[in-house]
């Protein structure tokens, strides 16, 4: 089964304030988080951004990435504008998708979610505390018409694309195995504090 890894990288950062791949913690960018989790699990690596965002990423960080601009046609339609743009650009079984704001992911939870995949479903989700994650999340190749058709249509959201799809919600069994860093309190609490809370 060939994985890709796709960190999705071309949002606003509105409520962050500054754009979030390139926050910090312990020196180290958020965006680099989220390919170091990945990496063990799959054979390449693609990031997917705009053009603003474009020349600031390191673009050799690590061998196997791809870093690439949202399709022009699709782009500013959220995050399946990028995990689209992945799928067109090469074909994988299964694209396991990170957000770069969680720079606590560790790679056993990405272990799970591939240990999930089989041939009945479209995409595995994590249940982390009650909460479904769908942007840290396995998709399978299969679903890209699916996406084509929601990113083609009014309502662009991924609750719409899983409508159409077989998903799988797992359970994670840990009260806390990562963080989401939206807004600048939960930076405060989980990167200026987190010698407190490892
Ligand atoms: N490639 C790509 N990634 C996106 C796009 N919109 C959001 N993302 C990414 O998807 C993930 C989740 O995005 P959000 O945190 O919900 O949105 P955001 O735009 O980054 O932040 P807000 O403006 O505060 O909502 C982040 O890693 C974003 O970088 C997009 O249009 N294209």
């Amino acid at each position: 089964m060939k994985l890709a890894g796709v960190v999705l990288a071309g949002g606003k950062s509105r409520r962050f304030g500054s754009p979030k791949a390139f926050a910090k913690r312990e020196g180290k960018d958020f965006y680099q988080y989220s390919l170091d989790a990945l990496r063990p699990v799959v054979g390449e690596l693609f990031m997917i951004t705009n053009p603003e965002l474009y020349n600031h990423f390191d673009l050799h960080y690590t061998k196997n990435l791809t870093v690439l601009n949202d399709d022009p046609e699709l782009k500013k339609r959220g995050p399946l504008s990028g995990l689209w743009t992945a799928m067109n650009a090469k074909s994988f079984d299964w694209y396991i998708v990170l957000p770069v704001d969680v720079p606590f992911m560790e790679t056993r939870v990405l272990q799970q979610l591939v240990h999930n995949i089989d041939e009945d479903t479209d995409v595995v989700i994590p249940v982390v505390t009650g909460r479904k994650q769908p942007l840290v999340a396995a998709y399978s190749k299969q679903i890209k018409s699916h996406i084509k058709r929601v990113l083609d249509s009014d309502d662009y959201s991924v609750a719409r694309l899983l409508e159409m799809c077989q998903v799988k919600y797992i359970n994670i069994d840990e009260p806390q195995p990562f963080y989401n860093i939206n807004n600048s309190t939960d930076y405060q609490v989980y990167i200026y504090n987190d010698k407190d809370i490892k």
